[in-house]
């Protein structure tokens, strides 16, 4: 029985060839690409009646070497995927169109049609994924509304803070430093002890950052906040206290409107720029005024004998706490280097994926 060459129709998309070849009850399929060129053989019931049939096309350009196909009752549907996903002027190598070979008019889109059908594809997949996603967490609104309610509080106090200084600066002059701690503390307490929720934000998976620069930042900042001001009256009347709220209450005043603004997905450049550029300098000048007043505070410390650690009588009477905070100025330059290598990283990464997306 001598092969006969079927009715073979095409059409493509930017990544797939479709060919349907005309042999109804087919059998005995054999189906390849070699060399770029598709091989097809089979039995079935074609134009001539029952019979072998069998042809090749050497296609136009690089195609992927595994072949899909379907066999039908009416006809045998094949799919092969071009290796780059660009339009063909025609399916075959050589110029002339073989004569068994036809458009599948059923299938056939040109090429802007195809483009259109891929975008709609990819905006459903897009719209399929966001869906997903929202529906992965069901309480990433209320986590949003409750980290947006988080950061209107503290951009709140922190504005307070740093207007009433500014004012009390500009009126007072020198005057104001002498009494920052009395007209400020109360204020300042209350946004310390709410920032611990920025340790905890972090350890509970409501924030993507690491928790450790958040702990150093937040036990830091109390430590000078509770324990040197806080328990030594003799340092509240001292215009460091001045230095160190105000350098605190700087940053805040755009790091709290910027994640707001991200738990309601927008973006001010100017405000990134200022939330990821002031602490440049801002926090060496914070750690050095938190380093004076920790200095400052030594030999009230050593006077006062507050906190001192009792020991036992064989080794001496107390361990002033003078040596720990020796110790925290070490460990203090120690956070700073951490702090201010992650804040590093967070700006570069911010930009630098920023100006990726651009290009
Ligand atoms: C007694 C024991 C003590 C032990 C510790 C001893 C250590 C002593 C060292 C002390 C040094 C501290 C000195 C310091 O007190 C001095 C000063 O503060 S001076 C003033 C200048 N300071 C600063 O500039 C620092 C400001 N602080 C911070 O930037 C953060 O606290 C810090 C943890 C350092 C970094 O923040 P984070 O890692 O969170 O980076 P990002 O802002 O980039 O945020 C990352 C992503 O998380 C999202 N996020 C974070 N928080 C929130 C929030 N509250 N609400 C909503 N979203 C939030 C943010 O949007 C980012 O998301 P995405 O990447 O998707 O954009």
């Amino acid at each position: 029985m001598q092969a006969l060459t079927p009715h073979v129709y095409w059409a493509q998309r930017h990544g797939e060839i479709y060919l349907r070849v005309e042999i109804s009850d087919a059998q005995s399929l054999s189906i390849g690409v070699e060399e770029n060129i598709l091989h097809f053989k089979g039995k079935g019931h074609g134009a001539k009646g029952e019979n072998e049939y069998e042809f090749s096309l050497e296609f136009l350009k690089p195609v992927k070497p595994e072949v899909k196909h379907k066999s039908t009752q009416r006809q045998v549907n094949i799919t092969v995927k071009k290796q780059e996903h660009v339009w063909w002027n025609r399916l075959t190598k050589q110029e002339k169109k073989p004569l068994f070979l036809a458009p599948d008019f059923d299938r056939w889109l040109d090429e802007s049609d195809a483009e259109m059908e891929l975008r709609e594809k990819e905006e459903k997949i897009n719209k399929i994924n966001i869906e997903s996603r929202v529906r992965k967490d069901p309480f990433l609104g209320l986590k949003k509304g409750f980290l947006f309610m988080y950061n209107l509080v503290q951009l709140l106090g922190y504005s307070w803070i740093f207007v009433n200084m500014t004012v009390r600066l500009f009126i007072l002059g020198q005057d104001s430093f002498y009494d920052t701690f009395h007209t400020i503390a109360d204020v300042m307490y209350f946004c310390q002890m709410l920032a611990i929720m920025e340790v905890i934000n972090p350890a509970v998976g409501l924030v993507k950052t690491g928790v450790m620069p958040a702990f150093i930042q937040v036990m830091g900042r109390n430590f000078i906040l509770f324990v040197i001001f806080g328990t030594l009256e003799e340092m509240q009347n001292k215009p460091v206290v001045f230095f160190v709220f105000y350098l605190w209450s700087m940053i805040e005043i755009f790091r709290y409107p910027f994640y707001m603004l991200a738990c309601i997905d927008t973006e001010w450049k100017l405000l990134t720029w200022l939330r990821y550029t002031i602490w440049i300098p801002l926090y060496p000048l914070g750690v050095l005024a938190e380093a004076v007043a920790v200095i400052q505070s030594i030999p009230i410390f050593d006077e006062t004998k507050l906190l001192s650690i009792p020991l036992p009588k064989a080794i001496g009477t107390s361990l002033s706490f003078s040596y720990i905070l020796q110790l925290y100025l070490v460990i203090m330059f120690l956070g700073l280097f951490i702090n201010f290598r992650h804040l590093f990283k967070q700006r570069s990464r911010r930009f630098h994926t920023k100006k990726r997306k651009a290009n």
